[in-house]
Protein backbone atom coordinates (compact mmCIF):
# COMPACT_ATOMS: atom_id res chain seq x y z
CA UNK A 1 0.00 0.00 0.00
CA UNK A 2 0.95 3.21 -0.94
CA UNK A 3 2.22 5.58 1.99
CA UNK A 4 1.36 8.84 0.57
CA UNK A 5 -2.40 7.54 -0.39
CA UNK A 6 -3.13 6.74 2.67
CA UNK A 7 -1.86 9.54 4.27
CA UNK A 8 -4.19 11.94 2.27
CA UNK A 9 -7.14 9.10 2.74
CA UNK A 10 -9.68 10.32 5.36
CA UNK A 11 -8.12 13.63 5.04
CA UNK A 12 -9.69 17.40 4.72
CA UNK A 13 -7.59 19.15 2.37
CA UNK A 14 -7.57 22.95 1.65
CA UNK A 15 -6.57 24.13 -1.97
CA UNK A 16 -6.14 27.80 -3.10
CA UNK A 17 -5.84 28.34 -6.97
CA UNK A 18 -7.66 24.83 -7.71
CA UNK A 19 -9.05 26.08 -10.88
CA UNK A 20 -5.57 27.01 -12.36
CA UNK A 21 -3.23 24.40 -14.39
CA UNK A 22 -1.32 23.18 -11.65
CA UNK A 23 -4.91 22.95 -8.82
CA UNK A 24 -6.51 20.45 -11.61
CA UNK A 25 -3.59 18.17 -11.81
CA UNK A 26 -3.19 18.36 -8.44
CA UNK A 27 -6.77 17.55 -7.56
CA UNK A 28 -7.05 15.03 -9.99
CA UNK A 29 -3.92 13.13 -8.86
CA UNK A 30 -5.15 13.47 -4.99
CA UNK A 31 -8.88 11.92 -5.86
CA UNK A 32 -7.09 9.05 -8.06
CA UNK A 33 -4.44 7.79 -5.78
CA UNK A 34 -6.60 8.87 -2.28
CA UNK A 35 -10.19 8.11 -3.35
CA UNK A 36 -11.06 7.54 0.23
CA UNK A 37 -10.39 11.06 1.15
CA UNK A 38 -12.78 13.09 3.02
CA UNK A 39 -13.17 16.36 1.51
CA UNK A 40 -11.57 18.84 -0.90
CA UNK A 41 -12.09 22.43 0.00
CA UNK A 42 -11.28 24.92 -2.74
CA UNK A 43 -11.21 28.39 -2.69
CA UNK A 44 -12.74 29.67 -5.76
CA UNK A 45 -14.12 33.19 -6.82
CA UNK A 46 -16.99 33.27 -9.81
CA UNK A 47 -15.42 34.28 -13.31
CA UNK A 48 -16.28 35.38 -16.46
CA UNK A 49 -20.51 34.99 -15.64
CA UNK A 50 -19.85 31.34 -14.16
CA UNK A 51 -21.47 30.67 -10.61
CA UNK A 52 -18.52 28.31 -8.22
CA UNK A 53 -20.91 25.45 -9.28
CA UNK A 54 -20.43 25.82 -12.71
CA UNK A 55 -16.88 26.36 -12.99
CA UNK A 56 -16.71 23.12 -10.67
CA UNK A 57 -19.02 21.42 -12.81
CA UNK A 58 -16.69 22.35 -15.73
CA UNK A 59 -13.19 21.05 -14.53
CA UNK A 60 -15.18 17.53 -13.38
CA UNK A 61 -16.69 17.09 -16.81
CA UNK A 62 -13.13 17.88 -18.95
CA UNK A 63 -11.14 14.90 -20.16
CA UNK A 64 -8.56 15.33 -17.32
CA UNK A 65 -11.36 14.06 -14.83
CA UNK A 66 -12.20 11.20 -16.76
CA UNK A 67 -10.60 8.15 -15.39
CA UNK A 68 -11.19 10.04 -11.65
CA UNK A 69 -15.14 10.02 -12.58
CA UNK A 70 -14.43 6.25 -13.07
CA UNK A 71 -12.42 5.45 -9.58
CA UNK A 72 -14.37 7.72 -7.12
CA UNK A 73 -18.09 8.07 -8.83
CA UNK A 74 -18.98 10.32 -5.90
CA UNK A 75 -16.17 13.05 -6.05
CA UNK A 76 -18.65 15.65 -6.98
CA UNK A 77 -19.71 15.06 -3.25
CA UNK A 78 -16.36 15.54 -1.80
CA UNK A 79 -15.39 19.02 -3.49
CA UNK A 80 -16.70 22.25 -1.81
CA UNK A 81 -16.09 25.04 -3.37
CA UNK A 82 -15.79 27.92 -1.05
CA UNK A 83 -16.53 31.17 -2.68
CA UNK A 84 -13.45 33.50 -2.29
CA UNK A 85 -11.57 36.54 -3.38
CA UNK A 86 -7.77 36.32 -2.51
CA UNK A 87 -7.41 40.29 -2.72
CA UNK A 88 -9.85 41.00 -0.27
CA UNK A 89 -9.74 41.46 3.64
CA UNK A 90 -10.25 37.47 4.94
CA UNK A 91 -10.85 36.29 1.50
CA UNK A 92 -14.41 37.23 1.66
CA UNK A 93 -14.87 34.03 3.03
CA UNK A 94 -18.32 34.09 4.94
CA UNK A 95 -18.33 33.50 8.58
CA UNK A 96 -19.52 29.81 8.12
CA UNK A 97 -17.58 28.07 6.02
CA UNK A 98 -14.30 30.07 7.72
CA UNK A 99 -15.25 28.58 10.77
CA UNK A 100 -15.42 24.84 8.64
CA UNK A 101 -11.86 25.50 6.95
CA UNK A 102 -10.56 26.51 10.63
CA UNK A 103 -12.31 23.31 12.62
CA UNK A 104 -11.83 20.62 9.64
CA UNK A 105 -8.26 21.10 7.63
CA UNK A 106 -5.52 19.32 7.56
CA UNK A 107 -3.87 19.82 4.58
CA UNK A 108 -3.10 23.03 2.54
CA UNK A 109 -1.93 23.35 -0.87
CA UNK A 110 -1.48 26.78 -1.61
CA UNK A 111 -1.31 27.05 -5.30
CA UNK A 112 -3.49 30.36 -6.46
CA UNK A 113 -0.84 33.31 -7.35
CA UNK A 114 -0.67 35.44 -10.30
CA UNK A 115 1.73 34.30 -13.00
CA UNK A 116 1.57 37.38 -14.91
CA UNK A 117 4.74 39.14 -15.83
CA UNK A 118 3.80 42.35 -16.62
CA UNK A 119 1.26 42.78 -13.36
CA UNK A 120 1.35 46.18 -11.69
CA UNK A 121 3.39 45.38 -8.40
CA UNK A 122 0.49 46.53 -6.42
CA UNK A 123 -1.65 43.33 -7.48
CA UNK A 124 1.43 40.83 -7.66
CA UNK A 125 2.19 41.97 -3.80
CA UNK A 126 -1.57 41.63 -2.75
CA UNK A 127 -2.04 38.14 -4.28
CA UNK A 128 1.72 36.67 -4.46
CA UNK A 129 3.02 38.41 -0.58
CA UNK A 130 0.23 39.67 1.32
CA UNK A 131 -2.60 36.84 0.29
CA UNK A 132 0.04 34.07 1.36
CA UNK A 133 0.61 36.13 4.48
CA UNK A 134 -3.13 35.94 5.01
CA UNK A 135 -3.31 32.45 4.18
CA UNK A 136 -0.64 31.49 6.53
CA UNK A 137 -2.85 33.29 9.63
CA UNK A 138 -5.93 31.49 9.14
CA UNK A 139 -3.61 28.39 8.93
CA UNK A 140 -2.27 28.67 12.35
CA UNK A 141 -5.42 29.04 13.51
CA UNK A 142 -6.46 25.95 12.33
CA UNK A 143 -6.30 23.16 14.88
CA UNK A 144 -5.84 19.92 13.30
CA UNK A 145 -3.80 21.41 10.20
CA UNK A 146 -0.39 18.86 9.58
CA UNK A 147 1.35 20.52 6.53
CA UNK A 148 1.21 23.75 4.57
CA UNK A 149 2.51 22.89 1.31
CA UNK A 150 3.66 26.53 -0.84
CA UNK A 151 4.01 26.39 -4.69
CA UNK A 152 6.55 29.10 -5.04
CA UNK A 153 8.82 29.15 -8.46
CA UNK A 154 12.33 27.81 -9.22
CA UNK A 155 12.73 31.54 -10.94
CA UNK A 156 12.06 33.54 -7.70
CA UNK A 157 15.76 33.96 -7.31
CA UNK A 158 16.85 34.12 -10.74
CA UNK A 159 19.16 36.80 -10.58
CA UNK A 160 21.40 34.39 -9.28
CA UNK A 161 23.05 31.80 -11.57
CA UNK A 162 23.11 28.84 -8.75
CA UNK A 163 20.31 28.71 -6.54
CA UNK A 164 20.01 26.27 -3.09
CA UNK A 165 17.48 25.00 -1.87
CA UNK A 166 17.44 28.17 0.88
CA UNK A 167 15.18 31.37 1.25
CA UNK A 168 17.56 34.11 0.16
CA UNK A 169 17.03 37.68 1.46
CA UNK A 170 15.23 40.17 -0.37
CA UNK A 171 16.52 44.19 -0.02
CA UNK A 172 13.43 45.34 1.85
CA UNK A 173 11.18 42.99 4.06
CA UNK A 174 7.89 41.73 2.48
CA UNK A 175 5.94 43.49 5.97
CA UNK A 176 7.60 46.80 4.96
CA UNK A 177 6.54 46.17 0.84
CA UNK A 178 2.70 45.26 1.76
CA UNK A 179 2.43 47.95 4.21
CA UNK A 180 3.90 50.68 2.05
CA UNK A 181 1.31 49.26 -0.78
CA UNK A 182 -1.71 50.69 1.40
CA UNK A 183 -0.59 54.36 1.45
CA UNK A 184 1.97 54.72 -2.04
CA UNK A 185 -0.21 55.64 -4.77
CA UNK A 186 0.28 53.96 -8.27
CA UNK A 187 2.60 56.22 -9.95
CA UNK A 188 5.01 56.25 -7.15
CA UNK A 189 4.65 52.67 -7.22
CA UNK A 190 5.46 52.46 -10.75
CA UNK A 191 8.31 54.43 -10.00
CA UNK A 192 9.80 52.86 -8.28
CA UNK A 193 9.28 49.38 -9.10
CA UNK A 194 12.28 48.96 -10.99
CA UNK A 195 14.42 49.87 -7.96
CA UNK A 196 12.58 46.96 -6.14
CA UNK A 197 12.99 44.31 -8.33
CA UNK A 198 16.43 44.76 -9.11
CA UNK A 199 18.24 42.55 -10.98
CA UNK A 200 15.03 40.06 -11.36
CA UNK A 201 13.39 40.68 -14.45
CA UNK A 202 9.78 41.02 -13.65
CA UNK A 203 7.09 41.43 -10.74
CA UNK A 204 6.20 38.27 -10.51
CA UNK A 205 9.79 36.25 -9.55
CA UNK A 206 10.07 39.23 -7.01
CA UNK A 207 6.57 38.50 -5.81
CA UNK A 208 7.36 34.98 -5.67
CA UNK A 209 10.48 35.98 -3.58
CA UNK A 210 8.90 37.82 -1.25
CA UNK A 211 6.20 35.20 -0.57
CA UNK A 212 8.44 32.53 0.28
CA UNK A 213 9.89 35.06 3.23
CA UNK A 214 6.98 35.33 4.35
CA UNK A 215 6.20 31.80 4.31
CA UNK A 216 8.99 31.40 6.42
CA UNK A 217 8.63 34.06 8.42
CA UNK A 218 4.28 33.03 9.53
CA UNK A 219 5.02 29.78 9.25
CA UNK A 220 7.64 29.15 11.47
CA UNK A 221 5.44 27.37 14.13
CA UNK A 222 3.94 25.44 11.35
CA UNK A 223 4.90 22.01 9.37
CA UNK A 224 5.88 23.89 6.38
CA UNK A 225 7.36 23.11 2.92
CA UNK A 226 8.09 25.26 0.13
CA UNK A 227 7.99 23.46 -3.78
CA UNK A 228 9.98 25.45 -6.20
CA UNK A 229 9.45 24.25 -10.09
CA UNK A 230 10.66 25.43 -13.22
CA UNK A 231 8.99 25.80 -16.58
CA UNK A 232 6.04 23.66 -15.92
CA UNK A 233 4.99 21.92 -19.46
CA UNK A 234 2.56 19.61 -20.12
CA UNK A 235 1.80 16.11 -18.36
CA UNK A 236 4.29 13.57 -18.96
CA UNK A 237 2.75 10.01 -17.81
CA UNK A 238 -0.55 11.26 -15.77
CA UNK A 239 -3.47 10.58 -16.30
CA UNK A 240 -2.02 11.00 -19.92
CA UNK A 241 0.62 12.33 -21.52
CA UNK A 242 0.37 15.84 -22.86
CA UNK A 243 -2.66 17.21 -20.95
CA UNK A 244 -2.18 21.06 -20.84
CA UNK A 245 -4.68 23.80 -20.78
CA UNK A 246 -3.23 27.51 -20.74
CA UNK A 247 -0.83 29.01 -22.68
CA UNK A 248 1.69 29.70 -20.56
CA UNK A 249 5.38 29.02 -20.50
CA UNK A 250 6.08 27.28 -23.91
CA UNK A 251 2.58 26.16 -24.84
CA UNK A 252 2.07 29.52 -26.43
CA UNK A 253 4.98 29.80 -27.79
CA UNK A 254 4.12 25.88 -29.16
CA UNK A 255 0.89 27.10 -30.75
CA UNK A 256 2.85 30.30 -32.14
CA UNK A 257 5.35 27.95 -33.97
CA UNK A 258 3.11 25.65 -35.18
CA UNK A 259 1.06 27.68 -36.99
CA UNK A 260 3.66 29.61 -38.84
CA UNK A 261 3.64 32.64 -36.58
CA UNK A 262 7.06 32.10 -34.56
CA UNK A 263 9.70 32.10 -37.64
CA UNK A 264 12.42 32.99 -35.39
CA UNK A 265 13.63 33.56 -31.46
CA UNK A 266 16.14 35.58 -29.86
CA UNK A 267 17.74 32.86 -27.47
CA UNK A 268 20.70 31.11 -26.29
CA UNK A 269 20.51 27.72 -28.02
CA UNK A 270 23.26 25.94 -25.19
CA UNK A 271 21.11 27.51 -22.41
CA UNK A 272 19.13 24.70 -21.13
CA UNK A 273 15.44 24.28 -21.40
CA UNK A 274 14.59 23.80 -17.88
CA UNK A 275 11.02 22.37 -18.76
CA UNK A 276 9.39 20.27 -15.96
CA UNK A 277 5.91 17.85 -16.54
CA UNK A 278 3.21 19.98 -14.55
CA UNK A 279 2.44 15.26 -13.22
CA UNK A 280 6.22 15.33 -11.85
CA UNK A 281 5.63 18.59 -9.66
CA UNK A 282 2.15 17.31 -8.17
CA UNK A 283 4.02 14.32 -7.39
CA UNK A 284 6.60 16.04 -5.93
CA UNK A 285 3.92 18.01 -3.72
CA UNK A 286 1.82 15.35 -2.74
CA UNK A 287 5.05 13.59 -1.72
CA UNK A 288 6.55 16.85 0.59
CA UNK A 289 2.85 17.47 1.85
CA UNK A 290 3.29 13.52 2.95
CA UNK A 291 6.68 13.99 4.35
CA UNK A 292 6.20 17.10 6.30
CA UNK A 293 3.27 15.84 7.94
CA UNK A 294 4.53 12.80 8.98
CA UNK A 295 8.56 13.73 9.74
CA UNK A 296 8.12 17.12 10.56
CA UNK A 297 11.20 18.28 9.71
CA UNK A 298 12.30 21.04 12.07
CA UNK A 299 13.18 23.74 9.55
CA UNK A 300 10.93 24.82 6.37
CA UNK A 301 12.11 22.55 3.62
CA UNK A 302 12.65 24.16 0.16
CA UNK A 303 12.28 21.31 -2.91
CA UNK A 304 13.65 22.53 -6.17
CA UNK A 305 11.44 20.96 -8.86
CA UNK A 306 13.71 20.86 -11.71
CA UNK A 307 15.13 19.25 -14.62
CA UNK A 308 18.25 20.60 -15.57
CA UNK A 309 21.15 18.63 -13.12
CA UNK A 310 19.42 15.64 -13.52
CA UNK A 311 18.22 14.94 -17.55
CA UNK A 312 19.85 18.51 -19.25
CA UNK A 313 18.44 19.25 -22.24
CA UNK A 314 18.78 22.87 -24.34
CA UNK A 315 16.63 24.86 -26.33
CA UNK A 316 18.56 24.41 -29.39
CA UNK A 317 17.51 20.33 -29.26
CA UNK A 318 14.18 20.94 -28.14
CA UNK A 319 13.16 23.60 -30.28
CA UNK A 320 14.21 20.65 -33.22
CA UNK A 321 12.29 18.47 -31.68
CA UNK A 322 8.95 20.72 -31.89
CA UNK A 323 9.94 21.25 -35.44
CA UNK A 324 9.99 17.63 -36.18
CA UNK A 325 6.72 17.10 -34.10
CA UNK A 326 5.21 19.51 -36.16
CA UNK A 327 6.19 17.37 -39.74
CA UNK A 328 4.38 14.47 -38.40
CA UNK A 329 1.08 15.93 -36.24
CA UNK A 330 0.60 19.62 -38.19
CA UNK A 331 -1.71 21.99 -37.05
CA UNK A 332 -4.72 23.21 -39.13
CA UNK A 333 -4.97 26.69 -40.81
CA UNK A 334 -1.27 27.48 -40.38
CA UNK A 335 -0.47 31.26 -41.18
CA UNK A 336 3.20 30.35 -42.95
CA UNK A 337 4.99 26.99 -42.50
CA UNK A 338 6.47 26.04 -39.39
CA UNK A 339 9.80 27.33 -39.76
CA UNK A 340 12.15 29.09 -36.76
CA UNK A 341 15.40 29.31 -36.19
CA UNK A 342 17.23 31.13 -33.11
CA UNK A 343 18.67 34.79 -33.01
CA UNK A 344 21.83 35.26 -30.53
CA UNK A 345 21.98 39.18 -31.65
CA UNK A 346 19.73 42.44 -30.90
CA UNK A 347 20.50 43.37 -34.67
CA UNK A 348 19.77 39.92 -35.86
CA UNK A 349 16.62 39.58 -33.70
CA UNK A 350 15.56 42.86 -35.38
CA UNK A 351 16.06 41.91 -38.44
CA UNK A 352 14.58 39.13 -38.59
CA UNK A 353 11.47 40.42 -36.51
CA UNK A 354 10.77 43.27 -39.22
CA UNK A 355 11.39 40.18 -42.35
CA UNK A 356 9.66 37.52 -40.91
CA UNK A 357 6.85 38.77 -38.49
CA UNK A 358 5.99 42.24 -39.10
CA UNK A 359 6.53 42.09 -42.91
CA UNK A 360 3.98 39.19 -43.70
CA UNK A 361 1.49 40.25 -41.29
CA UNK A 362 1.36 43.59 -43.10
CA UNK A 363 1.40 41.74 -46.41
CA UNK A 364 -1.57 39.83 -45.20
CA UNK A 365 -3.61 42.56 -43.71
CA UNK A 366 -3.39 43.79 -47.26
CA UNK A 367 -4.64 41.41 -48.46
CA UNK A 368 -7.59 40.73 -46.49
CA UNK A 369 -8.63 44.35 -46.48
CA UNK A 370 -8.51 43.72 -50.34
CA UNK A 371 -10.34 41.14 -50.34
CA UNK A 372 -13.05 43.04 -48.34
CA UNK A 373 -12.04 41.49 -44.39
CA UNK A 374 -11.29 42.69 -41.46
CA UNK A 375 -7.44 42.84 -40.44
CA UNK A 376 -6.52 40.76 -37.94
CA UNK A 377 -2.65 39.51 -38.39
CA UNK A 378 -0.87 42.47 -37.24
CA UNK A 379 -2.44 42.44 -34.27
CA UNK A 380 -2.03 38.95 -33.40
CA UNK A 381 1.75 39.37 -34.06
CA UNK A 382 2.56 42.43 -32.05
CA UNK A 383 1.11 40.36 -29.13
CA UNK A 384 2.89 36.80 -29.89
CA UNK A 385 6.41 39.61 -30.15
CA UNK A 386 5.21 41.19 -26.41
CA UNK A 387 4.85 37.62 -25.50
CA UNK A 388 7.91 36.57 -26.90
CA UNK A 389 10.23 39.63 -25.39
CA UNK A 390 8.72 38.69 -21.98
CA UNK A 391 10.30 34.93 -22.29
CA UNK A 392 13.09 36.23 -23.25
CA UNK A 393 15.14 36.61 -20.22
CA UNK A 394 14.39 32.87 -19.71
CA UNK A 395 15.57 31.42 -22.82
CA UNK A 396 19.22 33.07 -22.87
CA UNK A 397 20.12 32.83 -19.41
CA UNK A 398 20.83 28.98 -17.51
CA UNK A 399 20.53 28.24 -13.98
CA UNK A 400 22.20 25.59 -11.79
CA UNK A 401 19.75 24.40 -9.29
CA UNK A 402 20.63 22.09 -6.27
CA UNK A 403 18.40 19.57 -5.92
CA UNK A 404 19.71 18.03 -2.00
CA UNK A 405 15.97 18.31 -0.52
CA UNK A 406 14.35 16.52 -3.62
CA UNK A 407 16.46 13.83 -3.74
CA UNK A 408 16.46 13.27 -0.11
CA UNK A 409 12.32 12.81 -0.32
CA UNK A 410 12.82 10.44 -3.51
CA UNK A 411 15.56 8.49 -0.89
CA UNK A 412 12.19 8.38 1.65
CA UNK A 413 9.64 6.70 -0.67
CA UNK A 414 8.87 3.18 -0.24
CA UNK A 415 9.28 1.48 -4.14
CA UNK A 416 5.24 1.76 -4.21
CA UNK A 417 5.42 5.52 -3.80
CA UNK A 418 8.50 5.94 -6.22
CA UNK A 419 6.23 4.16 -8.92
CA UNK A 420 2.99 6.26 -7.40
CA UNK A 421 3.91 9.25 -6.75
CA UNK A 422 7.14 9.34 -9.68
CA UNK A 423 9.04 12.79 -9.37
CA UNK A 424 12.50 11.37 -11.06
CA UNK A 425 13.07 13.19 -14.06
CA UNK A 426 16.01 11.25 -14.95
CA UNK A 427 13.41 8.66 -16.34
CA UNK A 428 12.00 11.30 -19.03
CA UNK A 429 13.06 10.60 -22.74
CA UNK A 430 12.64 14.38 -24.10
CA UNK A 431 12.27 13.39 -27.51
CA UNK A 432 8.84 10.96 -26.73
CA UNK A 433 8.02 13.96 -24.01
CA UNK A 434 8.34 16.69 -26.80
CA UNK A 435 6.19 14.70 -29.00
CA UNK A 436 3.28 14.64 -26.51
CA UNK A 437 3.67 17.46 -25.57
CA UNK A 438 2.89 18.87 -29.29
CA UNK A 439 0.12 16.49 -29.73
CA UNK A 440 -1.34 17.70 -26.41
CA UNK A 441 -1.29 21.31 -27.32
CA UNK A 442 -2.80 20.34 -30.83
CA UNK A 443 -6.05 18.30 -29.01
CA UNK A 444 -6.73 20.06 -25.70
CA UNK A 445 -5.33 23.90 -26.05
CA UNK A 446 -6.04 23.85 -30.24
CA UNK A 447 -8.84 21.22 -29.48
CA UNK A 448 -7.91 20.00 -33.71
CA UNK A 449 -9.01 16.68 -34.38
CA UNK A 450 -6.66 13.86 -35.76
CA UNK A 451 -8.33 13.67 -38.71
CA UNK A 452 -7.58 16.82 -40.00
CA UNK A 453 -3.90 16.12 -40.29
CA UNK A 454 -4.34 14.80 -44.51
CA UNK A 455 -5.83 18.23 -44.81
CA UNK A 456 -3.54 20.26 -42.60
CA UNK A 457 -0.71 18.58 -44.73
CA UNK A 458 -2.49 19.71 -48.05
CA UNK A 459 -2.48 23.43 -46.29
CA UNK A 460 0.92 23.33 -45.90
CA UNK A 461 2.08 22.15 -49.18
CA UNK A 462 -0.60 25.23 -50.56
CA UNK A 463 1.61 27.68 -48.52
CA UNK A 464 4.76 26.22 -50.05
CA UNK A 465 3.59 26.27 -53.75
CA UNK A 466 2.53 30.37 -52.52
CA UNK A 467 5.60 30.89 -50.99
CA UNK A 468 7.37 29.82 -54.13
CA UNK A 469 5.37 31.48 -56.33
CA UNK A 470 6.05 34.37 -54.03
CA UNK A 471 9.88 34.45 -54.10
CA UNK A 472 9.61 34.53 -58.28
CA UNK A 473 7.57 37.28 -58.36
CA UNK A 474 9.65 39.26 -56.16
CA UNK A 475 12.85 38.50 -57.95
CA UNK A 476 11.18 39.33 -61.48
CA UNK A 477 9.81 42.57 -59.98
CA UNK A 478 13.51 42.99 -57.98
CA UNK A 479 15.31 42.11 -61.78
CA UNK A 480 13.33 44.43 -63.45
CA UNK A 481 13.58 47.32 -61.75
CA UNK A 482 17.47 46.78 -61.57
CA UNK A 483 17.40 46.36 -65.70
CA UNK A 484 15.22 49.46 -65.72
CA UNK A 485 18.03 51.67 -63.58
CA UNK A 486 20.93 49.67 -64.24
CA UNK A 487 23.41 49.16 -67.00
CA UNK A 488 25.20 46.60 -65.23
CA UNK A 489 22.33 44.47 -64.89
CA UNK A 490 20.73 45.14 -68.36
CA UNK A 491 24.49 44.11 -69.58
CA UNK A 492 24.39 40.67 -67.44
CA UNK A 493 21.01 40.14 -68.74
CA UNK A 494 21.98 40.38 -72.59
CA UNK A 495 25.08 38.16 -71.62
CA UNK A 496 22.35 35.28 -70.21
CA UNK A 497 19.97 35.92 -73.64
CA UNK A 498 22.84 35.62 -75.85
CA UNK A 499 23.92 32.16 -74.06
CA UNK A 500 20.42 31.16 -74.56
CA UNK A 501 20.58 31.51 -78.72
CA UNK A 502 23.98 30.07 -79.43
C1 LIG B 1 19.21 25.48 -36.78
C2 LIG B 1 18.46 25.81 -35.58
C3 LIG B 1 17.04 25.46 -35.61
C4 LIG B 1 16.44 25.58 -34.28
C5 LIG B 1 15.02 25.77 -34.34
C6 LIG B 1 14.48 26.38 -33.13
C7 LIG B 1 13.14 26.90 -33.35
C8 LIG B 1 12.46 27.36 -32.12
C9 LIG B 1 11.00 27.39 -32.22
C10 LIG B 1 10.38 26.14 -31.74
C11 LIG B 1 9.12 26.26 -30.98
C12 LIG B 1 9.15 26.74 -29.58
C13 LIG B 1 9.48 25.73 -28.58
C14 LIG B 1 9.91 26.26 -27.34
C15 LIG B 1 9.69 27.72 -27.25
C16 LIG B 1 10.42 28.33 -26.19
C17 LIG B 1 9.59 29.32 -25.49
C18 LIG B 1 10.20 29.78 -24.29
C19 LIG B 1 9.40 29.50 -23.08
C20 LIG B 1 10.04 30.02 -21.89
C21 LIG B 1 9.12 30.18 -20.78
C22 LIG B 1 9.78 30.71 -19.61
C23 LIG B 1 8.83 31.01 -18.50
C24 LIG B 1 9.49 30.82 -17.21
C25 LIG B 1 8.85 31.58 -16.09
C26 LIG B 1 8.77 30.90 -14.86
C27 LIG B 1 7.64 29.97 -14.84
C28 LIG B 1 6.61 30.44 -13.86
O1 LIG B 1 6.88 30.44 -12.71
S1 LIG B 1 4.97 31.07 -14.19
C29 LIG B 1 4.33 30.60 -15.63
C30 LIG B 1 4.76 31.47 -16.72
N1 LIG B 1 3.89 32.59 -16.86
C31 LIG B 1 3.57 32.98 -18.04
O2 LIG B 1 3.95 32.37 -19.00
C32 LIG B 1 2.63 34.17 -18.11
C33 LIG B 1 3.03 35.04 -19.18
N2 LIG B 1 1.92 35.83 -19.65
C34 LIG B 1 1.80 37.13 -19.39
O3 LIG B 1 2.55 37.66 -18.61
C35 LIG B 1 0.71 37.90 -20.13
O4 LIG B 1 -0.29 37.05 -20.56
C36 LIG B 1 1.28 38.70 -21.33
C37 LIG B 1 2.10 39.85 -20.78
C38 LIG B 1 2.16 37.82 -22.21
C39 LIG B 1 0.15 39.24 -22.23
O5 LIG B 1 -0.58 40.15 -21.52
P1 LIG B 1 -1.79 40.96 -22.24
O6 LIG B 1 -2.48 41.75 -21.18
O7 LIG B 1 -1.29 41.64 -23.44
O8 LIG B 1 -2.69 39.82 -22.73
P2 LIG B 1 -3.67 38.85 -21.92
O9 LIG B 1 -4.88 39.59 -21.45
O10 LIG B 1 -2.92 38.08 -20.88
O11 LIG B 1 -4.07 37.89 -23.07
C40 LIG B 1 -4.59 38.45 -24.27
C41 LIG B 1 -4.84 37.37 -25.22
O12 LIG B 1 -3.60 36.65 -25.48
C42 LIG B 1 -3.76 35.31 -25.13
N3 LIG B 1 -2.51 34.87 -24.52
C43 LIG B 1 -2.14 35.02 -23.25
N4 LIG B 1 -0.95 34.46 -23.05
C44 LIG B 1 -0.57 33.96 -24.22
C45 LIG B 1 0.54 33.25 -24.67
N5 LIG B 1 1.49 32.87 -23.85
N6 LIG B 1 0.62 32.91 -25.96
C46 LIG B 1 -0.35 33.23 -26.81
N7 LIG B 1 -1.46 33.91 -26.46
C47 LIG B 1 -1.56 34.25 -25.17
C48 LIG B 1 -4.92 35.27 -24.16
O13 LIG B 1 -5.57 34.04 -24.19
C49 LIG B 1 -5.80 36.35 -24.70
O14 LIG B 1 -6.54 35.88 -25.80
P3 LIG B 1 -8.03 36.36 -26.05
O15 LIG B 1 -8.77 35.97 -24.82
O16 LIG B 1 -8.42 35.61 -27.26
O17 LIG B 1 -7.95 37.85 -26.25
N1 LIG C 1 2.87 27.25 -14.62
C1 LIG C 1 4.15 27.41 -14.42
O1 LIG C 1 4.96 27.40 -15.35
C2 LIG C 1 4.67 27.58 -13.04
C3 LIG C 1 3.86 27.83 -11.95
N2 LIG C 1 4.41 27.99 -10.71
C4 LIG C 1 3.58 28.28 -9.54
O2 LIG C 1 2.57 27.29 -9.42
C5 LIG C 1 1.39 27.86 -8.91
C6 LIG C 1 0.24 27.51 -9.82
O3 LIG C 1 0.51 28.01 -11.12
P1 LIG C 1 -0.47 27.75 -12.34
O4 LIG C 1 -1.41 26.69 -11.98
O5 LIG C 1 0.36 27.59 -13.53
O6 LIG C 1 -1.21 29.13 -12.42
P2 LIG C 1 -2.60 29.52 -13.09
O7 LIG C 1 -2.49 30.91 -13.56
O8 LIG C 1 -3.02 28.47 -14.04
O9 LIG C 1 -3.61 29.46 -11.86
C7 LIG C 1 -3.67 30.46 -10.89
C8 LIG C 1 -4.76 30.12 -9.92
O10 LIG C 1 -4.84 31.15 -8.94
C9 LIG C 1 -6.18 31.56 -8.82
N3 LIG C 1 -6.34 32.96 -8.44
C10 LIG C 1 -5.72 34.01 -9.01
N4 LIG C 1 -6.16 35.14 -8.43
C11 LIG C 1 -7.08 34.79 -7.50
C12 LIG C 1 -7.89 35.50 -6.58
N5 LIG C 1 -7.83 36.81 -6.49
N6 LIG C 1 -8.72 34.81 -5.78
C13 LIG C 1 -8.80 33.46 -5.85
N7 LIG C 1 -8.04 32.72 -6.69
C14 LIG C 1 -7.20 33.39 -7.50
C15 LIG C 1 -6.75 31.38 -10.22
O11 LIG C 1 -8.15 31.39 -10.15
P3 LIG C 1 -9.05 31.80 -11.42
O12 LIG C 1 -9.24 30.54 -12.18
O13 LIG C 1 -10.29 32.29 -10.79
O14 LIG C 1 -8.32 32.86 -12.16
C16 LIG C 1 -6.15 30.03 -10.58
O15 LIG C 1 -6.88 29.01 -9.97
C17 LIG C 1 1.65 29.35 -8.78
O16 LIG C 1 1.95 29.63 -7.44
C18 LIG C 1 2.85 29.59 -9.67
O17 LIG C 1 3.62 30.65 -9.19
C19 LIG C 1 5.74 27.88 -10.52
C20 LIG C 1 6.57 27.63 -11.55
C21 LIG C 1 6.11 27.47 -12.89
Amino acid sequence: MSMIAAFYSSKSILITGATGFLGKVLMEKLFRTSPDLKIIYILVRPKAGQTLQQRVFQILNSKLFEKVKEICPDVHEKIRPISADLNQHDFGISKEDMEELLSSTNVIFHCAATVRFDDPLRHAVQLNVTATQQLLFMASQMPKLEAFIHLSTAFSNCNLQHIDEVIYPCSVEPKKIIDSMEWLDDAIIDEITPKLIGDRPNTYTYTKALGEIVVQQEGANMNVAIIRPSIVGATWQEPFPGWVDNLNGPSGMIIAAGKGFLRSIKATPLAIADLIPADTVINLTLAAGWYTAVHRPKSTLIYHCTSGNLNPCNWLKMGLHVLETFEKVPFEKAFRRPKANFTTTSFTNHYWNAVSHRAPAVIYDIYLRLTGRKPRVTKLMNRMLRMLSMLEYFVNHSWEWSTHNTEMLMSMLSPEDQRMFNFDVRQLNWLEYIENYVLGVKKYLLKEDMAGIPEARQHLKRLRNIHYLFNVALFLIIWRLLIARWQMARNIWFFISSLHTL
